[in-house]
């Protein structure tokens, strides 16, 4: 059976990338945020679409259960065939149509088994999938500040070991608790029909055991939780590490990040132990043995009064033992549910949060023209500590608008705010008048392309990387001639595969300088009428930067562009600039208007005006092109 045709396939609590509600593209069945008001409750919701695997576990666990129940009681008669009978001599026929009976129950209780095994598997599985299936298509609705607060390592920790622990959760741990509670009701049922008075024991042993389990859980359920966190803290660490590898190793920091990493895994071992060993803490199996012996003496003093056969005996004593398995397993199941539902937990931390209400999208769409203008905004990534304020201006379509500003004072925050990557808090940004969060997100977001000053790739093909983005890919001929354009067409073609060529991840087998030009040809590919650019080409060689300065003077072309740049000649060739001094806009005009007018304009680019191309840049990141 595969994912796609699994139950919960169909994705029932509208899982896996569910339409967004106000695009009108179809139902959306996902639940939202916080209706889910306790685990148990998000669990059993989960458990919905795998109803009739449920059904066919149960009946298939009852039949197995009964059977091996009823096994010692016909076993008890067999006895009683042979060595009970009134004038002494064995009844072989009543034994042979025992023994008869008997091969069929064991055939019956196997097909029970079958079926009850499958379908927990499929059940088990299938929760697994769709609740990592949820965490991801959560994920990717999420907005941008979510993932700024959050470690990547302990979100793909909630897709991978939380929602593997669900699978555990269900097989064995479900598994375990069902044959466990038809365990203890299958003899109890049988003894009963052997004789009602020996029921004293068995059910003696049944409500301290129920009293057992139910304190052994209170203790659980702290030592479960904390082992899920530490599993998330060790896998962020990790993923951090790993991610970061090349400063790790530049920086000469492996030995610290090596001894963060055992501390983080020791504590996740520790947490581990702690739960194993409450799990281990139960008291089921004392009980049993104390109740069995109850058992023992209570039949015996029955035979001797001659109201018990040996048979029943036998058949009670055999009853009594198929307690033993499921009770020794009692903790361990429980265990298993624990951990299950502290990985759920994190799940639905993820699956309900409401901070990726954020990115629900507006209803407009319209062809972007690209006239573009902020109204009084405000943002800060944390609450109370805004980075821009108040930021006002408004720009045509076509217009090149540069912005600058000393480093930190928020010029890539104010490029984010264009395509939505963030909310204003105050204020609106207004795209051909219609404010950011009215518009239909994947409408703002095709026509509205971001060059990030970091550029990230994926470990795919390089035409992958290109059309990302681009429902049902794009064409070969147009992706090579916007790459001709972003100046990248000629160092694709020299790799080894040309546009099949798979780049290391994070695009880590291709320079700075190459990966900027894939990064210019991919926001190109969808024509945008709004391109923003970070560019931070100082790091790369000046033959490179010419290359790279070509193919964004060729970008903007037509477009409107916003550009943070350490390239005087591009400042000064902008239509309309942005002085931006800690958040605020300080001045704006074009680049005469500001040397005259505004004394921190001057400030930033006296020196090279009088002293032209120096070397390196000044502090607000500005130098003049060297070509
Ligand atoms: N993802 C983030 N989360 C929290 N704070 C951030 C984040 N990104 C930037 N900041 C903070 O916002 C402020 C503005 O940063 P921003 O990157 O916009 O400045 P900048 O002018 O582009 O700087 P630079 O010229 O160095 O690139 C800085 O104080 C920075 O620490």
């Amino acid at each position: 059976m595969t994912a796609e045709t699994m139950p919960g396939g169909e994705d029932p609590a509208g899982t896996t990338a569910p339409p967004r509600p106000e695009s009108g593209a179809g139902p959306n069945t996902d639940p939202g945020p916080g209706t889910h008001s306790s685990v148990p409750r998000w669990l059993l919701a989960q458990m919905r679409p795998f109803r009739p695997y449920i059904a066919l576990f149960l009946l298939g666990s009852l039949a197995w259960q009964s059977l091996t129940a009823a096994i010692p009681l016909v076993t008890g008669l067999a006895f009683d065939a042979i060595l009970d009978q009134d004038d002494g001599s064995p009844d072989f026929g009543t034994f042979h149509a025992i023994a008869a009976g008997l091969l069929a129950l064991v055939v019956v209780r196997a097909l029970g088994g079958i079926m009850a095994t499958y379908s927990l598997e499929t059940f088990a599985s299938g929760l697994e999938r769709n609740a990592r299936a949820q965490v991801f298509a959560s994920l990717l609705r999420k907005s941008q500040g979510y993932f700024n607060r959050r470690r990547v390592g302990d979100l793909s920790a909630r897709a991978t070991g939380d929602a593997e622990s669900l699978n555990l959760m269900a097989s064995p741990g479900f598994d375990l608790a069902v044959d466990l509670a038809l365990n203890i009701l299958m003899p109890i049922v049988f003894i009963a029909l052997v004789d009602p008075r020996l029921l004293l024991s068995p059910v003696i042993f049944v409500v301290l055991f129920a009293l057992a389990l139910a304190e052994h859980g209170r203790r659980l359920e702290p030592v479960s939780d904390e082992a899920r966190e530490r599993f998330g803290d060790m896998t962020a660490q990790a993923s951090e590490s790993i991610a970061g590898i090349e400063v790790v190793g530049s920086t000469g920091g492996a030995d610290e990040e090596r001894s963060r990493f055992s501390e983080l895994a020791r504590s996740y071992r520790d947490a581990s132990v702690r739960q194993i060993r409450t799990q281990a803490l139960a008291l089921s199996p004392l009980l049993l043995t104390l109740a069995t012996v109850g058992a023992l003496v209570h039949s015996v003093i029955l035979l001797r009064d001659g109201s018990l056969s040996i048979g029943e005996l036998v058949a009670v004593l055999g009853l009594m033992g198929t307690l033993r398995a499921p009770t020794q397993l009692a903790s361990f199941s429980l265990g298993l549910i624990y951990l299950g539902m502290a990985g759920a937990q994190r799940i639905k931390e993820v699956v309900d949060d409401p901070e990726g209400e954020d990115e629900r999208s507006g209803r407009h769409i319209a062809p972007v023209t690209g006239e573009v203008a902020m109204e009084g905004v405000t943002f800060g990534y944390e609450p109370g500590k805004p980075v821009l304020r108040d930021l006002s201006f408004r720009v045509a379509p076509g217009t090149t608008v540069a912005i600058v500003g000393a480093t930190g004072s928020g010029k890539s925050t104010l490029l984010h705010l264009l395509n939505r990557t963030y909310t204003p808090d105050e204020g609106r940004v207004l795209i051909d008048g219609v404010p950011t969060t009215d518009w239909d997100i994947g409408a703002l977001r095709s026509r509205t392309s971001v060059i990030e000053q970091d550029v990230m790739l994926f470990s795919r093909t390089i035409a992958e990387n290109l059309s990302l983005g681009s429902e049902g890919g794009t064409d070969r001929a147009h992706m090579e001639a916007t790459a001709r354009i972003a100046q990248a067409h000629d160092f694709i073609m020299a790799t080894e595969h040309g546009y099949d060529t798979v780049v290391g991840e994070r695009g880590a087998t291709l320079s700075g300088g190459q990966r900027q030009r894939v990064a210019i040809a991919r926001a190109l590919i969808a024509d945008p009428r709004i391109l923003a650019v970070d560019d931070a080409t100082s790091a790369v060689d000046s033959a490179t930067e010419y290359e790279v300065q070509r193919a964004m003077r060729q970008a903007s072309d037509g477009r409107t562009t916003f550009l943070v740049t350490p390239r005087l000649s591009r400042i000064r060739a902008a239509d309309h600039i942005l002085v931006l001094d800690a958040g605020r806009i300080v001045d704006q005009g074009s680049h005469e208007q500001l040397l005259q007018d505004c004394s921190l304009y001057r400030r930033i680019f006296a020196p090279y005006l009088s002293k032209p191309a120096p070397d390196g840049p000044d502090a607000a990141g500005a130098k003049e092109e060297s070509h």
